[in-house]
């Protein structure tokens, strides 16, 4: 299964395979003709003391012609196969990383990044191992094989058909080795992984892990997995050392027995010719190396076959990012939001949001209150069509969410998270996004629209500003505010906003507040608020407890229910007085 998926990706590269097994063809003949050279050299011209000089200069320049001939195919057969691994990679590495940005969430939720780096990386290297040495040199010892005994038959067919006996017994090793080898590579490739999980994890909360003095723990559990990694290395050592040379080594020693009990026996009742002798030893040498050689190949080949299989089961993935559904293909034209009586749940069991329904009619703000895990975020994750399995109905401007397509939905749809990502580039990158659409004239002016502008004019290079990863250079307000001007360079309809808690200075602050007063003038928003001041002028506000709807009004009529949104305000106004 794996085999016949990798041999499509070999596909489209048929005639530089075609050539490159040419030359290997070639290289191996050239190979396999030098013994039979030297047979010649001792039977016909150095037993019998003949030593023509023209006969033995045709021989000599011979020799040395097949040897460069030897080395100039190979020399090219491995440039071929080397190539064709790297662009079958290149295109493994394209697909895999196409098909995860377009996984859903979901799958994200539950697979630790640093083990798709993994995958993608380290996964894939491995795959290229496959075609570029397991590939080249199963082939290459195969042809090598079937010419050493082409040539072992021309000499002597009875002892050529002895030696033949070996075949079963080293493909039986092979079958053994493989069948062991296979669940200890599974277990080191998955110990590896869970390595790059803990390495990334460790990396990107690094400043976490030193403010709360996490070293060691760490270092623990770090060292514990690489033990792991470790021992199911050593054990794949030994089943090497046990399999791979000493029972090869102990075979080829026996065929030299046989040899030579063959050639012994022959002497009591005929002539033996030495370089017919020389030849077979030689071949018998010739025919173990190959064999010993595709043995070391076949645990890097089980090492890329369970790489791969570990690709190809990322690339089956069925947790795909929800896309549209149905034929027709409706606008977001007003911005009329509804939730018909949603429920949802993130593992398929408990529900984290119950029987949702609201309206936001177009223009309005919609503000989401509640304590924390309340289900604010994820009523967020479904308008923003994250996750489509929900119970109940979600419609925007009276069409089903999930018949929108993507495009319509993500250009009209604006969503502003708490802790916005900067992407590694320029402040102009930032805003525009890669969208052509998107003028400079626009760019500037949404930075205004947001007051980005005043920040962006004063950093030294202004919009070409270099943004590091993370945007680890700008503060969070400023990268709240160019996560803004990028929402307002879209002109969206619906404004999803996720407020941030971190606190800023006031003067940015207020930046903020005014931007996000601005933005929300004239657009459908439905905002999370964590600080009820800023959302007291909301048209509509939803307290929600443990995923239900448990108070809805505006800011006095919730006041005046006297219940968990006026205790809640209580607390805040008490902890701002404090
Ligand atoms: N990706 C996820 N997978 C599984 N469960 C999740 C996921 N995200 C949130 N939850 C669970 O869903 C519930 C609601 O979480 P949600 O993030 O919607 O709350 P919230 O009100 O936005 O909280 P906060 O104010 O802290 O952001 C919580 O119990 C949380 O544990």
């Amino acid at each position: 299964m794996v085999i016949r998926r990798l041999a499509a990706y070999l596909k489209p590269h048929r005639k530089s395979l075609l050539i490159a097994f040419l030359l290997l063809l070639c290289g191996t003949m050239a190979e396999v003709w030098t013994p039979k050279l030297v047979q010649i050299f001792i039977d016909d011209y150095l037993t019998p003391g003949n030593f023509d000089s023209t006969d033995l200069t045709y021989l000599a320049v011979g020799f040395i012609l097949l040897h460069i001939a030897a080395a100039g195919f190979n020399y090219f057969q491995l440039v071929m196969f080397n190539k064709i691994a790297q662009w079958i990679v290149q295109q493994l590495r394209i697909d895999v990383f196409g098909k995860v940005q377009h996984l859903g969430l979901e799958f994200f939720d539950r697979t630790p990044a640093g083990s798709l780096v993994s995958r993608i990386t380290n996964d894939t290297e491995a795959v290229k191992e496959l075609f570029v040495s397991v590939l080249s040199t199963f082939l290459q010892n195969t042809v090598f094989l079937v010419g050493v005994f082409a040539m072992m038959f021309y000499l002597d067919v009875k002892l050529a058909s002895y030696c033949l006996l070996f075949m079963p017994v080293v493909l039986g090793i092979m079958w053994l080795y493989r069948h062991f080898s296979t669940k200890i590579y599974h277990i080191s490739r998955q110990k590896l992984s869970q390595l790059n999980a803990k390495l990334n994890e460790s990396i990107s909360g690094m400043n976490i892990i030193q403010a709360f003095r996490q070293e060691q723990r760490l270092r623990k559990d770090f060292s514990e997995t690489n033990q792991e990694h470790y021992m199911a290395n050593v054990r794949n050592i030994r089943l090497n050392g046990l399999l791979l040379r000493p029972i090869m080594d102990m075979m080829y020693l026996l065929a030299i027995v046989l040899v030579l009990y063959f050639f012994g026996n022959l002497s009591q009742h005929s002539v033996v010719e030495v370089g017919v002798l020389y030849a077979f030893i030689n071949y018998i040498e010739r025919f173990f190396q190959p064999v010993i050689q595709m043995m070391l190949r076949l645990s890097q080949m089980q090492q890329a076959l369970v790489s791969a299989e570990r690709v190809f089961e990322l690339l089956d993935d069925e947790r795909m990012a929800p896309t549209q559904q149905g034929e027709s293909s409706p606008e977001v034209r007003d911005g009329w939001i509804e939730f018909n009586n949603v429920s949802f749940s993130y593992d398929g069991e408990t529900d984290v949001l119950k029987n949702i329904s609201f309206t936001a009619k177009p223009g309005q703000t919609v503000a989401l209150v509640g304590h924390t895990g309340s289900g604010k975020s994820s009523i967020i994750n479904l308008l923003m069509r994250f996750y489509p399995n929900y119970r109940g109905e979600i419609s925007i401007d009276g069409a089903s969410l999930s018949a929108f397509t993507d495009e319509e939905l993500r250009k009209k749809v604006g969503l502003v998270l708490q802790d916005p990502f900067l992407f590694v580039g320029d402040v102009k990158g930032n805003i525009r996004l890669a969208n052509d659409e998107i003028t400079e004239e626009q760019i500037y002016e949404a930075a205004q629209f947001v007051q980005a502008d005043s920040f962006i004019q004063k950093l030294p290079k202004g919009y070409d500003e270099p943004v590091v990863e993370r945007g680890a250079t700008f503060s969070s307000g400023q990268r709240q505010l160019l996560s803004f001007a990028r929402t307002i360079a879209l002109n969206p309809k619906v404004l999803v906003l996720d407020e941030a808690t971190a606190s800023v200075d006031t003067e940015t602050e207020e930046a903020i507040q005014e931007a996000l007063e601005k933005m929300r003038k004239g657009r459908t928003t439905i905002a999370i608020a964590h600080r009820l001041s800023t959302i007291q002028d909301a048209d509509l506000i939803l307290v929600l407890h443990r995923g239900e709807i448990v108070e809805r009004g505006t800011h006095q009529e919730l006041l005046a229910m006297q219940g968990l949104y006026h205790k809640m305000f209580l607390l805040q106004l008490g902890g701002v007085a404090s």
